[in-house]
């Protein structure tokens, strides 16, 4: 039985993009905790932040984290909050090889600037808010992670192809057939 991957990372690494593209090419099932929060709630995630505060979302997102590692052989794309709770740190490390995806707080806020999906990046200064939560968040990352991957200017699939080598020397995708992202 091949490892879970768990994808984490702040908003705008490219978890989610990521993702998708590596169970494509693993041929492993996709989950996306932001998006499966949302499908059970039927709202979106700022709707959730205005009704019930963050910290509704956190809970919601702690049941989600509980319930998906619990999962085999799938590929989870976390969301950016995810390490802020223990109780997430250690399932996410139990439960499967992570994967953390770093970009600088520019690039992230490049990736992010075009939509307003984030509640936390709704601010007078973006960037001033993601260089502040990546330096508390950035310890939590690489507690949990086996792997960190430098996503920088590269394109997606030339990440995907790194992930996968990286996976591979880890033993992860090991005795799996994957074909080499283009
Ligand atoms: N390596 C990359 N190079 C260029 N653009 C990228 C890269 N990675 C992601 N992007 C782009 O950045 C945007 C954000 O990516 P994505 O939604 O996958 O991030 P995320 O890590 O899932 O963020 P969140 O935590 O908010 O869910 C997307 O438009 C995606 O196409
Ligand atoms: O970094 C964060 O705290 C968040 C990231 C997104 O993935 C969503 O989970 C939400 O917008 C909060
Ligand atoms: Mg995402």
């Amino acid at each position: 039985m091949a490892r879970n991957i768990f994808l984490v990372g702040p908003m705008g690494a490219g978890k989610t993009t990521l993702g998708r593209c590596l169970a494509k090419t693993l041929g492993r099932k996709f989950y996306d905790s932001d998006r499966e929060i949302e499908c059970r709630t039927g709202v979106s995630i700022p709707v959730i932040f205005e009704i019930e505060g963050e910290a509704g979302f956190r809970q919601r997102e702690s049941k989600v984290i509980a319930e998906l590692t619990q999962l085999n052989n799938i590929i989870l794309a976390t969301g950016g909050g995810v390490v802020l709770a223990l109780e997430n740190r250690q399932k996410i490390a139990q439960r499967g090889t992570v994967v953390y995806l770093y970009a600088s707080p520019e690039q992230l806020y490049r990736r992010t600037a075009h939509d307003n999906s984030r509640p936390l990046l709704q601010t007078e200064n973006p960037l001033e808010r993601l260089k502040r939560l990546l330096k508390e968040r950035d310890p939590l990352y690489r507690e949990v992670a086996d792997i960190t991957i430098k996503t920088g200017e590269r394109p997606i699939k030339a990440v995907a192809n790194e992930v996968l080598r990286q996976l591979k020397r880890y033993g992860n995708v090991h005795g799996q057939k994957f074909s080499a992202i283009r």
